[in-house]
């Protein structure tokens, strides 16, 4: 098996983000950021919230993992970065040989097949479905929000397949997923017997990503900026955060038939109240599910 060198350096927050640019500008073939205080009581979780980034770029120390193809890279590197005026805030952890992994299967073993319900199942591309899975997505992680394992994206999954499974399924429904990342509730909306489905975001990547999940799936789904959305629709999802959803209130509940559904996700529980007034005047919202914190709402107008 080749061997790498991996340099390891200890670094206070406000330098990761420079070091790990330095580290690759000096040759590193891949820079990876780790909290120093991992599995520690002094461990620092850092959290975005959906579709957010996170709150900082480093821990308050972090470690910095530089691999090079040879040892003279590393060291070179090493005394490039020691000379800096900050050079003495950085602590080598360790400059060793290491094995080349096959990190593509390393980063794909970490992506498993989640389950929506026990018939329903987001299946990355490289895995087998499992056996008792009757509805299946293909979905790979990518750069747009929604792979199925956050809380707001498989509530409203869950809300899809069992009101699907309660109506007697989506079949002639005029969908609109407001806010589609990867396009993953309106592919869920297809694959559930929906045939109109519009997605639509602000962000040119989701709009990207969700027309090659949607194809990937066999789904066909209208997709573009919010512009795009027009008319009334038989159910509106929108995961997006608390203060967009507040603000697209009169735009969300125009979109909808009357006695459609909409359902709202990417709030905390705490901010399930603030919600509910602010759509109190065009329809009743209630706790739909809620999960680690995040609750869905749902209301018909
Ligand atoms: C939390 S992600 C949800 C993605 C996917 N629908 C899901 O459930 O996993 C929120 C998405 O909303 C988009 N977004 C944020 N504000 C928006 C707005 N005002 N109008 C349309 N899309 C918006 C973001 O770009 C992001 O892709």
């Amino acid at each position: 098996m080749t061997q790498l060198v991996e340099l390891a350096l200890i670094c206070p927050q406000e330098r990761v983000e420079w070091v790990s640019d330095a580290l690759m500008e000096l040759a590193a073939l891949s820079v990876t950021v780790e909290d120093a205080d991992a599995d520690s009581p002094h461990e620092d979780a850092l959290f975005g919230e959906p579709g957010m980034p996170v709150p900082r770029a480093g821990w308050q120390r972090s470690i910095v993992k530089a691999l090079f193809e040879r040892e003279a890279e590393a060291t070179e590197a090493l005394t490039t970065l020691m000379a800096q005026e900050f050079g003495a805030d950085l602590h080598v952890q360790a400059l060793v040989s290491v094995d080349e992994q096959d990190w593509v299967r390393l980063t794909q073993s970490q992506f498993a097949p989640v389950s929506i319900t026990e018939s329903f199942w987001i299946v990355p591309s490289w895995h087998e479905a499992p056996a008792q899975a009757r509805t299946i997505m293909r979905l790979d992680p990518g750069l747009a929000f929604g792979t199925g394992t956050h809380p707001t994206t498989r509530m409203c999954l869950r809300w899809l397949a069992r009101q699907g499974q309660a109506q007697g399924g989506w079949q002639g429904q005029r969908v609109l997923d407001y806010g589609c990342g990867s396009g993953i509730l309106a592919i869920a909306a297809g694959l559930l017997g929906a045939t109109d489905l519009t997605g639509v975001d602000i962000d040119p990547a989701a709009v990207t990503a969700t027309g090659h999940n949607a194809a990937a799936n066999s789904v066909s789904v209208q997709v573009g900026q919010p512009e795009l959305a027009q008319g009334q629709f038989d159910l509106v999802l929108a995961n997006i955060l608390a203060t967009p959803l507040k603000l697209l209130a009169p735009l969300l509940c125009a979109h909808l038939k009357p006695g459609a559904p909409l359902v709202l996700a990417g709030l905390l529980d705490r901010q399930a109240e603030e919600l509910q007034a602010v759509y109190a005047p065009w329809l009743a919202l209630e706790i739909a599910d809620q999960e680690e914190g995040w609750t869905l709402l749902a209301g018909r107008r």
